[in-house]
């Protein structure tokens, strides 16, 4: 690694001292790999009886209850499995902040940083369809790979919106029960995964993030309940943007407390030793010191890249009175607790209209009409809350969550799982509806080998000529329409069947290259 910039060496140095030629040793060694599989679709024990992967190959992250550590030549990307989202590639350390935000079903999760969707896919897969996870990112460019992410990993219950932090503010006081922040960062931890980010990281990156990380942060505590968690994290070094903008954070927000994470598995301590001492004797020695409860990942001391997190509580009394609150002594939540029961939401009547101003022409036959039609016609009982509307944006259908407040100002890229287009009353089911089915929830289907060579075509967006034989048709359903098709049984996308001939309805952002 010859571009590490030089004033990043030298603050480095200054900081770890002693541990610095430990660190630097830690960029000669060679990168590390980590997938996480979907618990949405899987568990361990059935990745490992279809996945070549799946066996002694892989090596578990400490951390991560569904992490693995792959080699780099097994290339899982390239594998029909991924296109079937049976796990998402993601850095082991970047695991760890979701694990620590303590998910379950029912909860209502913000992922506020969201692109490109590792940590939301990560969260959906704690929420097991229970509950709301809101992704947001405030990059329209970015929102597109997330949105695809949340539709590959199947997620049915996840809405994507392309907002600023302010915006969310007024339609969310006080909705959350969880929030995650993964904060833009200057990087430093990406330096041996991405040249690139040692390329453009300079002095003034830690500045500009510091700010931007400030501004986040300032929207936040508004929206998480009182009792909530929220998680902060960033995969950099620098104490600017980790230990001293939580004690800044916790200067002009008494309601919230540090919430101690035990480190194992090679996980460190925070460092309040390195927060500024005009911040620290503000804070009050005890609120200082509790950050040695946030966590530090580094490169040298496990197999990850470096991360930081801080997980943070708030208050359960609705107006803080101000003064330092602490919380830790408190008996932690019953985590052995099942899904998250909330009062009943008043359950609204089932909302056909557009989500926000629709300005295309009226349509003749209703859009959720057409999905119902679809629906009855070519699916069977598909396993989804009633607390779920059926509501549309034009000719677009989604399934989204009756606990959602007015979206009517928000820019909103999904309002929920998106099922399909009602193009003039003939419904084109999504890839992301496939995606979220299981097979069992079709009447038509087809099921290949991962490795076979029909589903090499097929991700080449070939047409396949299929005997009616192959097929696997619900009692009743005739072999012409719609077919869910699968690699090893996970659904990969439609197909269309018509006369021995398989029409492949991919689309063709999704195919393999
Ligand atoms: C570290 S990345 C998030 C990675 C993501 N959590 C994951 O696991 O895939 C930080 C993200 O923050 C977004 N971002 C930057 N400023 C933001 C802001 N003010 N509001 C919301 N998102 C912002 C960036 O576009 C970027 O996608």
């Amino acid at each position: 690694m010859g571009n590490i910039p030089a004033k990043f060496l030298e603050k480095m140095q200054k900081l770890l001292e002693s541990e610095f030629d430990n660190f630097m040793s830690s960029y000669d060694a060679p990168r590390v790999y980590g997938l996480r599989i979907n618990p949405l679709k899987l568990d361990r024990e059935q990745w490992r009886r279809i996945s070549p992967l799946g066996g002694e190959s892989v090596r578990p992250v400490p951390w991560a209850k569904e992490g693995y550590y792959y080699k780099e030549g097994d290339r899982p990307g390239k594998h029909p499995h991924y296109h079937a989202g049976l796990y998402y590639i993601q850095e082991p350390s970047a695991m760890l902040p979701v694990e620590l935000l303590d998910v379950r079903p029912g909860h209502r999760v913000l992922d506020l940083c969201a692109a490109p969707g590792g940590k939301s896919t990560q969260i959906a897969g704690k929420l097991m369809g229970e509950g709301v996870l809101i992704s947001n990112d405030n990059s329209a460019e970015r929102t597109k790979a997330l949105a695809k992410n949340i539709a590959l990993a199947g997620v049915r219950n996840a809405a994507v919106f392309n907002e600023e932090p302010a915006a969310l503010v007024p339609a969310f006081r006080e909705w959350f029960d969880r929030i995650l922040v993964d904060a833009p960062c200057s990087g430093e931890g990406m330096f041996r995964k991405d040249e690139g980010m040692a390329a453009s990281w300079d002095s003034y990156s830690v500045e500009r993030c510091m700010e931007m990380q400030h501004d986040i942060l300032e929207h936040v505590a508004a929206m998480l309940a009182p009792g909530g968690l929220l998680v902060y994290s960033t995969c950099t070094f620098s104490p600017e943007e980790n230990e001293s903008q939580i004690a800044k954070f916790l200067l002009r927000h008494p309601e919230f407390a540090v919430e101690k994470v035990h480190p194992a598995g090679g996980i460190s301590q925070g460092r309040p030793e390195w927060i500024d001492a005009a911040a620290a004797g503000k804070l009050g020695e005890e609120r200082a010191h509790s950050l040695l409860g946030t966590v530090r990942l580094w490169p040298h001391l496990l197999e990850g890249e470096g991360h930081y997190a801080a997980v943070l509580r708030k208050s359960e009394e609705r107006e803080a009175a101000g003064g330092i609150l602490d919380i830790r002594e408190k008996a932690p939540e019953d985590v052995s607790a099942g899904p998250v029961k909330r009062k009943k939401d008043k359950k609204r009547a089932e909302d056909t209209r557009p989500v926000r101003g629709d300005k295309t022409p009226a349509i003749e036959v209703v859009p959720a009409d057409a999905w119902r039609k679809f629906a009855a016609e070519e699916l069977g009982l598909i396993h989804t809350l009633e607390t779920m509307n059926v509501v549309h944006y034009g000719s677009l259908v989604y399934l989204a969550s009756a606990q959602l407040p007015s979206l009517d100002r928000l820019r909103v890229v999904r309002p929920g799982w998106y099922l399909g287009d009602s193009k003039k009353g003939r419904f084109v089911p999504s890839q992301a509806l496939a995606m979220g089915l299981t097979r069992a929830e079709a009447k038509r289907s087809i099921s290949w080998r991962a490795e076979s060579d029909e589903i090499q075509r097929y991700l080449r967006g070939e047409t396949l000529f299929v005997d009616k034989g192959e097929l696997d048709i619900a009692d009743g359903a005739l072999a012409k329409g719609y077919v869910l098709v699968c690699a090893d049984g996970y659904p990969i996308g439609w197909g269309k069947y018509v006369d021995g001939m398989l029409k492949n309805e991919l689309p063709a952002g999704w195919r393999q290259q």
